[in-house]
């Protein structure tokens, strides 16, 4: 079944939870440090406002503990600032409190509610119909008059604020889910041959597509960097030291090490090791190979080597196709930007080249790099698409 936009619905006057995705790297004070994200949906809520729409936002930001789990005001002023029309923000997200901010918007105005993942089902996932039945969904429902899904780097993610509302009232698909369904939908077309450069901190994501692309014939290289390839490394019986080692542990991704080693295994041929790494010494970078390492106490692999970087880059710039997730180190320090600044510049010299993350977007306007063919709101939710695997949103907005 096709999916219906924003084209068939009658705006004016009308109430709409949009849910969009918006979850940004913040600075210590919980002030947004990038707002890329929020800036790729002023076109669906500014066409929304225009048309009278009265426009209820629910988003997440971070992950329940995570130093990124914090409330939206900065958010919602932020918006404010952007849109050319009021935006209020809510400490609430589906109580009264909140039904009433949302009755009380008129036509043209918005609200931000608070961030749906301080409510503990938003952070599970559910059958769409189950979720269509949480308190969330259940306290929203009354005060609405459809729902308008943007969030497409949260469509991987069955939770209630995505696929709950398609199962209880009229649903569409935003402009920024719009687009990145067209461009997104059809990898199987892009010029071969096809690297995906995986990195960052999202592991179990990560590995999931490496296998899934490795699987079904679609990456002829996966090149590792980030956490994901500390734990390929890690996999691959390399003495990273205790400070790297106890990272991947902290972060429960024990397991990934194990899944790595059979994806070596399987494919090891097409999947690339970051053959040096650099550490902070002397409060200095300082790189060391990963045949010779030795760490000292407290010595992170806090990013890929010279060594690494233009290995991959040759890989990179023979590509047809590039699909690049995730940084190749800790990018918002100077000192471990290089890897992620180098290999995201020569990917955009491959034929066809697709970035996707929130803190790629975000590195990505940092270093001021132009010229990808495709840059995609999403990661995990982009990265998923690209394995051919089906959007749980997208489900949710097709049924
Ligand atoms: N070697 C490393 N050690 C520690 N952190 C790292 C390392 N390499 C990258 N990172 C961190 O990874 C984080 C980004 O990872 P993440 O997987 O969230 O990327 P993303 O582009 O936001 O993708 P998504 O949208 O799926 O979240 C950055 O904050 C960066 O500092
Ligand atoms: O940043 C993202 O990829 C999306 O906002 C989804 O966040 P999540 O991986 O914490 O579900």
């Amino acid at each position: 079944m096709p999916i219906e936009t924003l084209d068939d619905l009658a705006v004016q006057g009308t109430t709409l939870g949009v849910r969009i995705d918006i979850n940004s790297p913040l600075t210590d004070d919980g002030d947004l440090a990038d707002d890329a994200r929020l800036r790729a949906h002023l076109d669906t809520l500014s066409e929304l406002l225009e048309r009278d729409g009265r426009v209820a936002v629910l988003a997440h930001q971070g992950r329940p503990g995570g130093d990124q789990f914090r409330n939206l005001r900065p958010h919602a002023d932020r918006l404010d600032e952007l849109l050319d029309a009021p935006v209020e923000y809510s400490d609430a997200t589906f109580s009264a409190d909140a039904r009433r901010a949302v009755e009380n918007l008129g036509d043209g105005e918005a609200v931000v509610l608070e961030n749906t993942r301080f409510y503990s089902e938003e952070y599970m996932q559910f059958p769409p119909e189950r979720a269509g039945t949480t308190e969330l969904v259940d306290g929203l429902v009354p005060v609405l008059d459809a729902f308008v899904n943007d969030a497409f780097a949260a469509a991987h993610r069955s939770q209630p604020s995505i696929v709950g509302f398609p199962t209880r009232i009229p649903s569409y698909a935003g402009r920024v889910m719009e687009r990145e369904l067209d461009v997104l939908g059809d990898i199987e077309s892009t010029p071969e041959p096809r690297t995906y450069v995986v990195g960052g901190a999202k592991v179990p994501d990560s590995m999931a597509v490496v296998e899934s692309v490795l699987e079904r014939g679609l990456a002829d290289d996966v090149l590792t960097t980030g956490v994901v390839g500390n734990v390929f490394l890690l996999a691959d019986g390399t003495d990273l030291g205790d400070a790297s080692a106890d990272f991947v542990y902290e972060q429960g991704y024990w397991d990934e090490i194990d899944r790595a080693a059979d994806l070596l295994e399987e494919y090891g041929d097409r999947i690339r090791l970051p053959v040096d790494v650099a550490v902070e010494r002397d409060g200095e970078r300082h790189e060391l190979p990963v045949d010779s390492l030795a760490p000292r106490e407290g010595e992170a692999a806090m990013d890929v080597g010279t060594e690494t970087i233009d290995t991959y880059a040759g890989v990179v710039r023979d590509s047809g196709t590039v699909v690049l997730n995730g940084p190749a180190g800790v990018f918002e320090d100077e000192t471990f930007a290089r890897g992620t600044r180098e290999l995201f510049e020569t990917a955009t010299a491959a034929d066809y080249s697709i970035v996707g993350g929130g803190d790629t977007a975000a590195a990505i306007r940092k270093f001021g790099i132009d010229g990808f063919d495709h840059v995609s709101t999403g990661g995990g939710a982009a990265l998923n698409m690209l394995t051919g695997e089906d959007l749980p949103a997208v489900e949710a907005l097709r049924d």
